[in-house]
């Protein structure tokens, strides 16, 4: 057998190892993803993408491919919002799509996407539900939450004080009753009507640059709290900035998505990336 190809991307600087797998033959263990993003032992990355045909994991997708999305510390997650307009591009790069408006799969169901011209993507990323309220402590300090599902948990929390001056270097309390399977946590500034500043840190990874579905939930937050349940605007993140229109049971998410490089993974460093 060849050598493993992989390919790397990022989406707002959220950077993802992306595992080419039709057939879904690699024994994706979760010690192999943490290995793989590993800045140090492996390649990289706030995550892995593992390109995969639906039925090679029992899964229905009106989509050709299914996105097999897993977090830098090798848990799964539903979905990433950053992680299927680099998915995106990549099929659209490597010919694997003709279209340039397509569904893929997700463990969140099914998403549309659209490859623009000018290499952003825009993904529809189904509805974002206020769910509830809750606190975190950063440092100490306490916030208080709206808990959106946007297919995956979040709690976003609103901050006068500029974001940027955060200590997000270690896991911010939650509360586990409220969020047994974890939750990204998103720390927003209100710049305008229509546009918001926002750091995360994120559940399965630590604090990322960006977070797709963190900035839907961000602005479905920033609608409820001003009382109506439609609105867009631009989130401005240390990664890049990205677009978001939320209405009642949908959103989207727009912005840039690149690949860096292709290469082939060791044979030898995957056997022995296997092992705890
Ligand atoms: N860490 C998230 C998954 C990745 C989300 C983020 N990278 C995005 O772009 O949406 C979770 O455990 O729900």
């Amino acid at each position: 057998m060849g050598g493993i190809e992989f390919l790397k991307g990022h989406g707002t600087q959220n950077d993802f190892v992306l595992l080419p797998d039709p057939a879904g033959r690699l024994d994706l263990t979760p010690e192999r993803v943490a290995a793989l993003c590993d800045r140090q032992r492996g390649l990289g990355a706030d995550g892995v993408l593992r390109v995969v045909r639906p039925a090679a994991l029992g899964v229905e997708s009106a989509g050709e491919w299914f996105m097999d999305y897993r977090n830098a510390d090798g848990s799964l997650a539903e979905m990433c919002g950053n992680g299927v307009r680099v998915f995106a591009r990549y099929l659209v790069d490597a010919g694997l799509v003709t279209e340039a408006d397509f569904a893929l799969g997700t463990r969140a169901g099914d998403r549309r996407v659209r490859v623009h011209p000018d290499r952003s993507v825009t993904v529809h990323m189904g509805a974002a539900r206020i769910v509830g309220s809750s606190v975190t402590a950063v440092a100490g300090r306490e916030f208080s939450g709206i808990a959106v599902d946007v297919g995956n948990p979040h709690l976003v929390s609103f901050a006068d004080d500029d974001v940027a001056d955060l200590d997000l270097r270690d896991q911010p309390a939650f509360d586990r009753d409220v969020f047994p399977h974890g939750v990204n946590l998103e720390f927003v500034n209100v710049l305008d009507a229509d546009a918001l500043r926002m750091r995360v840190y994120e559940r399965g990874v630590g604090e990322t640059r960006a977070c797709g579905t963190g900035t839907v939930a961000a602005v479905a937050a920033a609608v409820h709290l001003a009382g109506t349940d439609t609105g867009s605007s631009t989130v401005e993140l240390p990664g890049g900035t990205v677009r978001v229109t939320v209405e009642h049971g949908a959103s989207t998410l727009t912005g840039p998505a690149e690949i860096v490089a292709r290469g082939e993974l060791d044979e030898g460093w995957w056997a022995g990336a296997a092992r705890p």
